[in-house]
Protein backbone atom coordinates (compact mmCIF):
# COMPACT_ATOMS: atom_id res chain seq x y z
CA UNK A 1 0.00 0.00 0.00
CA UNK A 2 1.19 3.34 -0.75
CA UNK A 3 -0.28 7.24 -1.03
CA UNK A 4 0.42 10.22 -3.05
CA UNK A 5 -0.98 13.43 -2.20
CA UNK A 6 -1.33 16.64 -4.16
CA UNK A 7 -2.31 19.97 -3.86
CA UNK A 8 -1.72 23.53 -2.55
CA UNK A 9 -3.18 24.99 0.53
CA UNK A 10 -4.93 27.50 -1.24
CA UNK A 11 -5.51 26.32 -4.64
CA UNK A 12 -8.67 24.60 -5.20
CA UNK A 13 -8.30 21.18 -3.50
CA UNK A 14 -6.37 18.54 -1.74
CA UNK A 15 -6.00 15.06 -4.18
CA UNK A 16 -4.78 11.68 -2.13
CA UNK A 17 -4.60 8.35 -3.92
CA UNK A 18 -4.32 5.31 -1.97
CA UNK A 19 -2.59 2.81 -4.00
CA UNK A 20 -2.72 -1.62 -2.38
CA UNK A 21 -5.73 -1.63 -0.27
CA UNK A 22 -7.38 -4.87 -0.21
CA UNK A 23 -10.92 -5.25 -1.64
CA UNK A 24 -14.19 -6.34 0.03
CA UNK A 25 -13.04 -3.91 2.82
CA UNK A 26 -16.44 -1.82 4.78
CA UNK A 27 -15.16 1.72 3.70
CA UNK A 28 -17.74 4.80 3.23
CA UNK A 29 -17.12 8.97 3.48
CA UNK A 30 -17.95 9.15 7.38
CA UNK A 31 -15.09 6.75 8.30
CA UNK A 32 -12.81 9.47 6.44
CA UNK A 33 -14.82 12.53 7.22
CA UNK A 34 -14.61 11.60 11.44
CA UNK A 35 -10.73 11.63 10.91
CA UNK A 36 -10.79 14.89 8.83
CA UNK A 37 -13.06 16.48 11.30
CA UNK A 38 -10.80 15.48 13.84
CA UNK A 39 -8.16 16.96 12.98
CA UNK A 40 -9.50 20.55 12.01
CA UNK A 41 -10.50 20.70 16.31
CA UNK A 42 -8.74 21.77 18.68
CA UNK A 43 -7.41 24.91 21.20
CA UNK A 44 -5.16 27.19 19.55
CA UNK A 45 -5.96 26.94 15.89
CA UNK A 46 -6.43 30.52 13.52
CA UNK A 47 -9.11 31.50 11.32
CA UNK A 48 -8.55 29.88 8.46
CA UNK A 49 -9.77 26.47 10.32
CA UNK A 50 -13.26 28.88 10.46
CA UNK A 51 -13.48 28.71 6.82
CA UNK A 52 -12.44 25.50 6.39
CA UNK A 53 -15.26 22.57 6.87
CA UNK A 54 -13.35 19.53 5.61
CA UNK A 55 -15.13 16.76 3.85
CA UNK A 56 -14.01 14.26 1.65
CA UNK A 57 -15.40 12.73 -2.02
CA UNK A 58 -14.12 9.89 -2.73
CA UNK A 59 -13.74 9.94 -6.42
CA UNK A 60 -12.34 6.05 -6.88
CA UNK A 61 -11.94 2.90 -5.51
CA UNK A 62 -15.01 2.56 -3.14
CA UNK A 63 -18.49 1.40 -4.51
CA UNK A 64 -21.30 0.91 -2.29
CA UNK A 65 -19.37 0.85 0.84
CA UNK A 66 -16.74 -1.50 -0.10
CA UNK A 67 -13.26 -1.25 -1.48
CA UNK A 68 -12.52 -2.21 -5.24
CA UNK A 69 -9.42 -3.23 -4.73
CA UNK A 70 -8.61 -0.54 -7.25
CA UNK A 71 -6.85 2.29 -6.40
CA UNK A 72 -8.80 4.63 -3.60
CA UNK A 73 -9.36 8.54 -5.08
CA UNK A 74 -10.32 11.45 -2.31
CA UNK A 75 -10.94 14.80 -3.09
CA UNK A 76 -10.96 17.44 0.13
CA UNK A 77 -11.93 21.11 -1.40
CA UNK A 78 -10.27 23.94 -0.17
CA UNK A 79 -13.32 26.37 1.11
CA UNK A 80 -10.66 29.28 1.30
CA UNK A 81 -9.54 29.04 -2.78
CA UNK A 82 -12.52 31.02 -3.54
CA UNK A 83 -10.64 34.22 -1.92
CA UNK A 84 -7.50 33.37 -3.74
CA UNK A 85 -8.82 32.41 -7.24
CA UNK A 86 -6.70 35.14 -8.97
CA UNK A 87 -4.01 34.45 -7.32
CA UNK A 88 -4.05 30.29 -7.55
CA UNK A 89 -5.18 30.14 -10.71
CA UNK A 90 -3.30 27.69 -13.73
CA UNK A 91 -4.04 30.14 -16.26
CA UNK A 92 -1.14 32.58 -17.26
CA UNK A 93 -1.92 36.30 -15.73
CA UNK A 94 -0.78 39.02 -17.25
CA UNK A 95 2.89 39.70 -15.86
CA UNK A 96 2.47 43.46 -13.93
CA UNK A 97 -0.39 41.48 -11.56
CA UNK A 98 2.33 38.52 -11.06
CA UNK A 99 4.38 40.98 -9.88
CA UNK A 100 2.46 42.62 -7.63
CA UNK A 101 1.80 39.55 -5.85
CA UNK A 102 4.92 38.41 -5.51
CA UNK A 103 5.99 36.93 -2.46
CA UNK A 104 10.07 37.96 -2.35
CA UNK A 105 10.33 37.36 2.00
CA UNK A 106 11.34 34.35 3.22
CA UNK A 107 9.76 33.56 6.54
CA UNK A 108 11.96 31.91 9.03
CA UNK A 109 11.22 28.04 10.29
CA UNK A 110 9.29 27.55 7.17
CA UNK A 111 10.46 25.93 3.55
CA UNK A 112 10.56 29.63 1.49
CA UNK A 113 13.90 30.36 1.54
CA UNK A 114 15.74 27.05 1.01
CA UNK A 115 12.61 25.95 -0.96
CA UNK A 116 13.26 28.97 -3.66
CA UNK A 117 17.25 28.34 -3.56
CA UNK A 118 16.16 24.60 -4.52
CA UNK A 119 14.10 25.29 -7.73
CA UNK A 120 14.88 28.70 -8.97
CA UNK A 121 11.76 30.70 -7.49
CA UNK A 122 11.95 34.33 -6.88
CA UNK A 123 8.15 34.18 -5.98
CA UNK A 124 8.26 32.35 -2.75
CA UNK A 125 4.00 31.54 -2.94
CA UNK A 126 5.46 28.61 -5.33
CA UNK A 127 7.02 26.73 -1.94
CA UNK A 128 4.72 28.42 1.18
CA UNK A 129 1.81 26.52 -0.89
CA UNK A 130 2.79 23.38 -0.70
CA UNK A 131 5.08 23.51 2.23
CA UNK A 132 1.90 24.45 4.30
CA UNK A 133 0.52 21.74 6.74
CA UNK A 134 -2.45 22.03 4.84
CA UNK A 135 -0.99 18.77 3.11
CA UNK A 136 -1.45 17.08 6.59
CA UNK A 137 -5.76 17.20 5.44
CA UNK A 138 -4.39 14.65 2.42
CA UNK A 139 -2.33 12.57 4.71
CA UNK A 140 -5.10 12.27 7.18
CA UNK A 141 -7.45 11.35 4.67
CA UNK A 142 -4.94 8.24 3.84
CA UNK A 143 -4.67 6.96 7.17
CA UNK A 144 -8.42 6.99 7.55
CA UNK A 145 -8.47 4.29 5.05
CA UNK A 146 -5.34 2.58 6.92
CA UNK A 147 -7.21 3.25 10.56
CA UNK A 148 -10.54 1.43 8.22
CA UNK A 149 -8.43 -0.95 7.54
CA UNK A 150 -6.81 -1.90 11.67
CA UNK A 151 -10.23 -1.44 13.49
CA UNK A 152 -11.59 -3.99 10.92
CA UNK A 153 -8.29 -6.43 12.26
CA UNK A 154 -9.24 -5.26 15.95
CA UNK A 155 -6.70 -3.31 16.24
CA UNK A 156 -6.76 -0.20 18.05
CA UNK A 157 -4.72 3.26 17.54
CA UNK A 158 -5.46 6.79 19.24
CA UNK A 159 -3.05 9.93 19.49
CA UNK A 160 -3.24 12.23 22.37
CA UNK A 161 -1.25 15.73 23.75
CA UNK A 162 1.59 14.88 26.47
CA UNK A 163 2.82 18.13 26.67
CA UNK A 164 2.31 21.88 25.50
CA UNK A 165 4.49 24.38 26.29
CA UNK A 166 6.13 22.61 29.30
CA UNK A 167 2.88 22.03 30.93
CA UNK A 168 2.85 17.88 30.90
CA UNK A 169 -0.01 15.74 31.39
CA UNK A 170 -0.64 13.08 33.77
CA UNK A 171 0.66 9.72 31.69
CA UNK A 172 -1.73 7.57 33.01
CA UNK A 173 -0.90 3.87 31.96
CA UNK A 174 -2.93 1.94 33.24
CA UNK A 175 -6.12 3.84 31.22
CA UNK A 176 -8.06 1.31 28.99
CA UNK A 177 -7.73 2.13 24.67
CA UNK A 178 -11.83 3.17 24.47
CA UNK A 179 -11.25 5.50 27.65
CA UNK A 180 -8.38 7.12 25.93
CA UNK A 181 -10.33 7.47 22.74
CA UNK A 182 -13.15 9.16 24.75
CA UNK A 183 -10.84 11.47 26.77
CA UNK A 184 -9.20 12.87 23.78
CA UNK A 185 -11.56 13.15 22.07
CA UNK A 186 -13.47 14.96 24.81
CA UNK A 187 -10.27 17.42 25.20
CA UNK A 188 -10.37 20.75 23.83
CA UNK A 189 -6.24 20.52 24.01
CA UNK A 190 -6.74 16.62 23.21
CA UNK A 191 -5.16 15.64 26.10
CA UNK A 192 -6.19 12.79 28.67
CA UNK A 193 -5.40 15.22 31.85
CA UNK A 194 -8.24 17.81 32.32
CA UNK A 195 -6.31 19.09 35.06
CA UNK A 196 -3.28 19.88 32.77
CA UNK A 197 -5.70 20.74 29.90
CA UNK A 198 -7.12 24.03 31.45
CA UNK A 199 -3.36 25.27 32.02
CA UNK A 200 -2.78 24.22 28.33
CA UNK A 201 -5.43 26.22 27.13
CA UNK A 202 -4.20 29.23 29.15
CA UNK A 203 -0.37 28.97 27.75
CA UNK A 204 -1.82 29.07 24.29
CA UNK A 205 -4.08 32.09 24.90
CA UNK A 206 -1.38 34.05 26.77
CA UNK A 207 0.92 33.17 23.58
CA UNK A 208 -1.77 34.22 21.62
CA UNK A 209 -1.56 37.16 23.24
CA UNK A 210 1.70 37.56 23.21
CA UNK A 211 2.25 37.45 19.55
CA UNK A 212 4.25 34.27 20.13
CA UNK A 213 3.40 30.18 19.87
CA UNK A 214 3.96 27.03 21.49
CA UNK A 215 5.07 23.76 20.87
CA UNK A 216 4.66 20.67 22.37
CA UNK A 217 4.66 16.71 22.50
CA UNK A 218 2.21 14.05 21.21
CA UNK A 219 1.64 10.64 21.87
CA UNK A 220 0.08 8.02 19.54
CA UNK A 221 -0.45 4.51 21.04
CA UNK A 222 -1.78 0.98 19.27
CA UNK A 223 -3.04 -2.28 20.65
CA UNK A 224 -3.99 -5.42 18.87
CA UNK A 225 -1.15 -6.27 17.36
CA UNK A 226 1.15 -9.32 17.55
CA UNK A 227 4.29 -9.44 18.22
CA UNK A 228 6.83 -9.70 14.91
CA UNK A 229 6.00 -7.41 12.73
CA UNK A 230 8.42 -5.65 10.89
CA UNK A 231 11.86 -7.46 10.76
CA UNK A 232 15.17 -7.11 11.92
CA UNK A 233 17.00 -8.53 8.80
CA UNK A 234 17.54 -5.22 7.13
CA UNK A 235 17.59 -1.55 8.13
CA UNK A 236 14.98 -0.54 5.63
CA UNK A 237 12.40 -3.41 6.88
CA UNK A 238 12.32 -1.95 10.65
CA UNK A 239 8.59 -1.24 11.67
CA UNK A 240 9.84 1.57 14.09
CA UNK A 241 12.17 3.12 11.78
CA UNK A 242 9.13 3.50 9.34
CA UNK A 243 6.92 4.95 11.88
CA UNK A 244 10.04 7.04 12.92
CA UNK A 245 10.28 8.48 9.69
CA UNK A 246 6.70 9.24 9.08
CA UNK A 247 6.18 11.03 12.56
CA UNK A 248 9.11 12.88 11.62
CA UNK A 249 8.04 14.04 8.18
CA UNK A 250 4.94 15.77 9.75
CA UNK A 251 5.04 19.55 9.40
CA UNK A 252 7.21 20.68 12.41
CA UNK A 253 8.13 17.78 13.95
CA UNK A 254 11.42 17.48 15.39
CA UNK A 255 12.04 13.88 17.13
CA UNK A 256 10.52 10.87 17.72
CA UNK A 257 10.91 8.72 20.61
CA UNK A 258 9.72 4.89 21.33
CA UNK A 259 8.35 4.19 25.01
CA UNK A 260 10.82 6.14 27.68
CA UNK A 261 12.72 7.21 24.31
CA UNK A 262 15.79 9.46 25.17
CA UNK A 263 15.51 8.79 29.28
CA UNK A 264 17.02 5.16 28.49
CA UNK A 265 20.24 7.43 28.00
CA UNK A 266 19.77 8.01 31.92
CA UNK A 267 19.13 4.44 32.99
CA UNK A 268 20.95 1.98 33.59
CA UNK A 269 20.21 -1.73 31.66
CA UNK A 270 18.33 -3.49 34.24
CA UNK A 271 15.69 -0.47 34.52
CA UNK A 272 15.35 -0.55 30.84
CA UNK A 273 14.91 -3.91 28.93
CA UNK A 274 11.39 -5.22 29.61
CA UNK A 275 11.26 -8.69 31.23
CA UNK A 276 9.34 -11.50 29.75
CA UNK A 277 6.78 -13.00 31.27
CA UNK A 278 4.31 -15.92 29.59
CA UNK A 279 0.98 -16.86 30.73
CA UNK A 280 -1.26 -20.01 29.10
CA UNK A 281 -3.68 -17.31 28.35
CA UNK A 282 -2.03 -14.29 26.87
CA UNK A 283 1.20 -16.51 25.77
CA UNK A 284 4.46 -14.21 26.20
CA UNK A 285 4.24 -10.99 26.57
CA UNK A 286 6.66 -8.37 28.62
CA UNK A 287 6.63 -7.38 32.64
CA UNK A 288 6.90 -3.71 31.28
CA UNK A 289 6.51 -1.66 28.44
CA UNK A 290 9.93 0.69 28.47
CA UNK A 291 10.62 -0.06 24.92
CA UNK A 292 7.25 1.06 23.49
CA UNK A 293 6.52 -2.13 21.96
CA UNK A 294 9.39 -2.72 19.56
CA UNK A 295 12.99 -4.72 19.72
CA UNK A 296 14.78 -5.41 16.73
CA UNK A 297 12.39 -3.61 14.58
CA UNK A 298 9.84 -5.50 15.32
CA UNK A 299 6.41 -5.67 17.42
CA UNK A 300 7.00 -7.33 20.78
CA UNK A 301 3.08 -7.62 21.23
CA UNK A 302 2.83 -4.87 24.14
CA UNK A 303 1.53 -1.76 23.11
CA UNK A 304 3.24 0.53 20.64
CA UNK A 305 3.94 3.95 22.47
CA UNK A 306 5.31 7.01 20.05
CA UNK A 307 6.15 10.44 20.60
CA UNK A 308 7.00 12.96 18.62
CA UNK A 309 8.00 16.67 19.38
CA UNK A 310 6.40 19.07 17.77
CA UNK A 311 8.49 23.00 17.60
CA UNK A 312 6.15 26.18 17.86
CA UNK A 313 4.54 27.32 14.82
CA UNK A 314 7.09 29.43 13.22
CA UNK A 315 4.79 31.99 12.05
CA UNK A 316 4.52 34.57 14.38
CA UNK A 317 2.32 37.85 14.97
CA UNK A 318 5.72 39.29 17.05
CA UNK A 319 7.70 39.22 14.11
CA UNK A 320 10.87 37.92 13.57
CA UNK A 321 13.57 39.17 11.08
CA UNK A 322 14.22 38.52 7.70
CA UNK A 323 15.89 39.57 4.45
CA UNK A 324 13.94 39.87 0.83
CA UNK A 325 15.59 38.15 -1.32
CA UNK A 326 15.66 40.72 -3.87
CA UNK A 327 16.62 43.93 -1.60
CA UNK A 328 18.39 41.72 0.26
CA UNK A 329 17.34 44.39 2.93
CA UNK A 330 16.07 43.46 6.60
CA UNK A 331 12.46 43.39 7.30
CA UNK A 332 10.49 42.09 9.93
CA UNK A 333 8.08 38.80 9.17
CA UNK A 334 4.47 39.92 9.91
CA UNK A 335 1.56 37.84 9.14
CA UNK A 336 -2.15 38.20 8.75
CA UNK A 337 -2.82 35.00 10.44
CA UNK A 338 -1.72 31.43 11.54
CA UNK A 339 -2.00 28.57 14.54
CA UNK A 340 -0.37 29.62 17.77
CA UNK A 341 -0.50 26.33 18.77
CA UNK A 342 -1.48 23.40 16.19
CA UNK A 343 -0.01 20.18 18.75
CA UNK A 344 -3.90 19.22 19.24
CA UNK A 345 -4.12 18.73 15.73
CA UNK A 346 -0.86 17.07 15.01
CA UNK A 347 -1.82 14.30 17.47
CA UNK A 348 -4.47 13.30 15.11
CA UNK A 349 -2.13 13.72 12.29
CA UNK A 350 0.35 11.72 13.85
CA UNK A 351 -1.80 9.00 14.89
CA UNK A 352 -3.02 9.05 11.12
CA UNK A 353 0.51 8.63 9.94
CA UNK A 354 1.32 5.81 12.26
CA UNK A 355 -1.75 4.23 11.22
CA UNK A 356 -0.91 4.13 7.60
CA UNK A 357 2.71 2.56 8.38
CA UNK A 358 1.09 0.02 10.71
CA UNK A 359 -1.34 -1.09 8.06
CA UNK A 360 0.75 -1.24 5.33
CA UNK A 361 2.94 -3.21 7.23
CA UNK A 362 0.06 -5.80 7.59
CA UNK A 363 -0.19 -5.81 4.25
CA UNK A 364 3.20 -6.75 3.60
CA UNK A 365 3.10 -9.73 5.75
CA UNK A 366 0.08 -11.36 4.69
CA UNK A 367 -1.74 -11.80 1.84
CA UNK A 368 -3.71 -8.81 0.77
CA UNK A 369 -5.85 -8.83 -2.17
CA UNK A 370 -9.01 -9.74 -0.71
CA UNK A 371 -9.71 -7.92 3.00
CA UNK A 372 -11.74 -11.75 4.50
CA UNK A 373 -8.25 -13.62 3.47
CA UNK A 374 -6.70 -10.93 5.10
CA UNK A 375 -8.10 -10.99 8.20
CA UNK A 376 -8.20 -14.85 8.25
CA UNK A 377 -4.85 -14.96 8.04
CA UNK A 378 -4.20 -12.25 10.07
CA UNK A 379 -6.27 -13.95 12.82
CA UNK A 380 -4.58 -16.76 12.25
CA UNK A 381 -0.81 -15.75 13.15
CA UNK A 382 -2.12 -13.70 16.37
CA UNK A 383 -3.49 -16.81 17.27
CA UNK A 384 -0.08 -19.01 16.33
CA UNK A 385 1.85 -16.31 18.50
CA UNK A 386 -0.13 -16.91 21.27
CA UNK A 387 0.31 -20.49 21.74
CA UNK A 388 4.11 -19.98 21.05
C1 LIG B 1 -1.55 20.75 11.88
C2 LIG B 1 -0.48 21.77 11.64
C3 LIG B 1 -0.83 23.11 11.52
C4 LIG B 1 0.15 24.08 11.30
N1 LIG B 1 -0.22 25.39 11.23
C5 LIG B 1 0.72 26.35 11.01
C6 LIG B 1 0.36 27.74 10.94
O1 LIG B 1 -0.80 28.11 11.08
N2 LIG B 1 1.35 28.62 10.75
C7 LIG B 1 2.66 28.25 10.60
O2 LIG B 1 3.52 29.11 10.42
N3 LIG B 1 3.03 26.95 10.65
C8 LIG B 1 2.09 25.99 10.85
N4 LIG B 1 2.48 24.67 10.92
C9 LIG B 1 3.91 24.32 10.80
C10 LIG B 1 4.51 24.58 9.44
O3 LIG B 1 3.78 23.99 8.41
C11 LIG B 1 5.95 24.01 9.38
O4 LIG B 1 6.68 24.43 10.49
C12 LIG B 1 6.65 24.50 8.12
O5 LIG B 1 6.03 23.93 6.98
C13 LIG B 1 8.16 24.17 8.06
O6 LIG B 1 8.41 22.80 8.14
P1 LIG B 1 9.32 22.15 9.29
O7 LIG B 1 8.88 22.86 10.56
O8 LIG B 1 8.95 20.71 9.29
O9 LIG B 1 10.73 22.44 8.99
C14 LIG B 1 1.51 23.68 11.17
C15 LIG B 1 1.86 22.33 11.29
C16 LIG B 1 0.88 21.37 11.53
C17 LIG B 1 1.26 19.93 11.66
C1 LIG C 1 -4.85 25.10 6.46
C2 LIG C 1 -4.35 24.39 7.46
O1 LIG C 1 -3.29 24.76 8.23
C3 LIG C 1 -2.52 25.86 7.82
C4 LIG C 1 -1.08 25.48 7.94
C5 LIG C 1 -0.20 26.65 7.76
C6 LIG C 1 1.23 26.38 7.53
O2 LIG C 1 1.98 27.33 7.24
O3 LIG C 1 1.65 25.23 7.67
C7 LIG C 1 -0.67 27.94 7.84
C8 LIG C 1 -2.11 28.28 8.07
O4 LIG C 1 -2.75 28.50 6.83
P1 LIG C 1 -3.09 29.96 6.30
O5 LIG C 1 -1.78 30.57 5.94
O6 LIG C 1 -3.99 29.77 5.14
O7 LIG C 1 -3.77 30.69 7.44
C9 LIG C 1 -2.83 27.10 8.69
O8 LIG C 1 -4.21 27.34 8.74
C10 LIG C 1 -4.88 23.09 7.87
O9 LIG C 1 -4.35 22.54 8.84
O10 LIG C 1 -5.83 22.62 7.21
Amino acid sequence: MRYLTAGESHGKQLTTIVEGVPAQMPLTTQNINESLLRRQKGHGRGKRMQIEKDLVDIAGGVRHGYTLGSPIAMVVKNDDFKHWEDIMGEDPIESDKKLRRTVTSPRPGHADLNGAIKYGHRDMRNILERSSARETAARVAAGAVAKTLLANLGVKIVGYVNEIAGIVAESKPELEMDERIKQSEESPVRTLDEDAAQKMMNAIDQAKKDGDSIGGVCEVRVEGLPAGLGSYVHYDRKLDAKIAFAVQSINAFKGVEFGIGFEAARRNGSEVHDEIIHSEETGFSRRTNNLGGFEGGMTTGMPVVVKGVMKPIPTLYKPLQSVDIESKEVFNASIERSDSCAVPAAAVVMEHVVAFEIAKEILDQFPHDQFPKLKEAFDQYKEEARCF
